[in-house]
């Protein structure tokens, strides 16, 4: 499954809205919106839902967290192999509301690559997210933590922590794509973002949250679509 840029990842987190059938329902909206206008939307269901949406949509899916250990007898573990045979292309690690070490963030990038699963590595400062790029993710993904959720966007309220975290992937890791979220709910947000120098963002209240998924995700692209 091609992950094409400007990227829009869509993080269905715990939110009630996005389980279970609600989660599928907003992954084929997700999907109807990628296919009519040609932009990577994908999505990070709950666990529980991966392997059912990822068999009913042509979109990236992602996992919202995996665990660095290897198949095996670790109860209630996430493996990445678990998470690509459920059909994801990818996972998230790291994210603030599921942190993990960076010897573990280490290992999972690393056995990722082997496994050929793309990674998007969350990060909180643009310091954390340059030793983060140092790991070779494929992505991070900066997010002030105290934006989430507030609908206050990172690429209007803090640019700066945007623009230094892509300038400092730059110097460490220039493979490492970018992306930023945190209360990114519109389009002008998304073209911010993009102003300051990401490939994409990461958002979840914007969309899952929205009483109209199809118009919120619509108003997230208007800035990218071919006109
Ligand atoms: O945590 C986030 C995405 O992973 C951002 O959350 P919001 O889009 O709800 O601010």
């Amino acid at each position: 499954m091609k992950i094409g840029y400007p990227l829009i990842l869509i993080n269905f987190k715990a939110y009630s809205e996005a389980s279970g059938k609600r989660g599928l329902q907003l992954a084929k909206v997700a999907e109807k919106v990628s296919k009519e206008t040609g932009i990577t939307i994908a999505v990070a269901p709950q666990l529980t839902d991966l392997a059912f949406i990822a068999s009913q949509v042509e979109i990236p899916v992602f996992s919202q967290h995996v665990d660095d250990v290897p198949p095996g007898s670790y109860t209630g573990h996430v493996t990445l192999e678990a998470v690509k045979d459920a059909g994801a292309v990818g996972t998230m690690v790291n994210h603030s509301e599921r942190r993990v070490r960076a010897d573990q963030v280490d290992v999972i990038v690393k056995r990722a690559r082997s496994l050929g699963l793309t990674t998007v590595v969350c990060t909180n400062t643009p310091e954390v997210t340059a030793a983060m790029a140092a790991l070779g993710p494929d992505m991070v993904a900066i997010e002030p933590p105290e934006l989430i959720g507030t609908g206050i966007p990172v690429s209007k309220a803090k640019p700066e922590v945007v623009t230094s975290s892509v300038e400092l992937v730059k110097k460490v890791n220039p493979n490492v794509k970018v992306l930023c979220g945190a209360g990114i709910t519109v389009g002008e947000d998304v073209a911010a973002a993009l102003r300051l120098g990401t490939v994409g963002v990461l958002l979840a209240s914007g969309v899952v949250k929205a009483k109209d998924w199809e118009k919120a995700i619509l108003d997230l692209i208007s800035p990218i679509i071919k006109k």
